[in-house]
């Protein structure tokens, strides 16, 4: 979409947080309210499409997305939480990324049976991240029936890794 206030926001970091990766920094977007509540909109509008009835946000930036997406459909929001963050009983995933390894949590009563989840992130990448969030919704007995960001680098593939998911990014690189 051309009137994407967002797009011209992203900053280009090379060489973060290691050598040869160009990190996308979405940092701008926060700074400017109408780009931000534009991009919380149109994912908004796609998780209600979709027919979610939970947001599952994963940590840290899609927590920054995820939450006002949430409100603003009026519906509960799930955290997905990186290694050792979460206080209660927990189930957890690893995952590999562009920049290295991690593993992912969520509470065991983070979700009820047959809730549908859409996941929300900022990025879409190797799609490591997003598909470790998938198997949590899943192995907590959710459905998965979407996954929004504002920025996919299709370069890396990352829809494969979700392949029964419908995927919604905001911008392609
Ligand atoms: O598709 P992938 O290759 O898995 O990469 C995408 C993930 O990488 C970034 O998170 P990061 O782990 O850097 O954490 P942060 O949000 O806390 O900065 C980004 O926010 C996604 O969660
Ligand atoms: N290139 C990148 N920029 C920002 N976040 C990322 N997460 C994984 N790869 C990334």
């Amino acid at each position: 979409m051309s009137d994407l206030l967002a797009r011209d926001l992203i900053r280009d970091v090379p060489d973060f947080p290691k050598p040869g990766i160009l990190f996308k920094d979405i940092t701008p977007v926060l700074e400017e309210p109408e780009a931000f509540r534009q991009v919380c909109r149109l994912l908004a509008e796609d998780a209600r499409a979709r027919g979610a009835d939970v947001i599952v946000g994963i940590e840290s930036r899609g927590f920054l997305f995820g939450v006002p997406i949430a409100l603003d459909l009026n519906l509960p929001f799930a955290m997905a939480r990186k290694l050792g963050k979460l206080p209660y009983d927990r189930i957890s995933e690893e995952y590999a990324l562009e920049y290295g390894t991690n593993t992912v949590e969520m509470h065991v009563d983070a979700l009820q049976p047959g809730q549908k989840a859409y996941i929300v992130d900022d990025l879409l990448a190797t799609g490591g991240t997003a598909a470790a969030a998938s198997r949590l919704v899943k192995r907590l007995g959710g459905v998965v029936v979407g996954f929004g960001c504002l920025i996919e680098l299709s370069f890396l593939n990352g829809r494969a890794t979700l392949p029964d998911v419908p995927i919604k990014a905001l911008m392609e690189f």
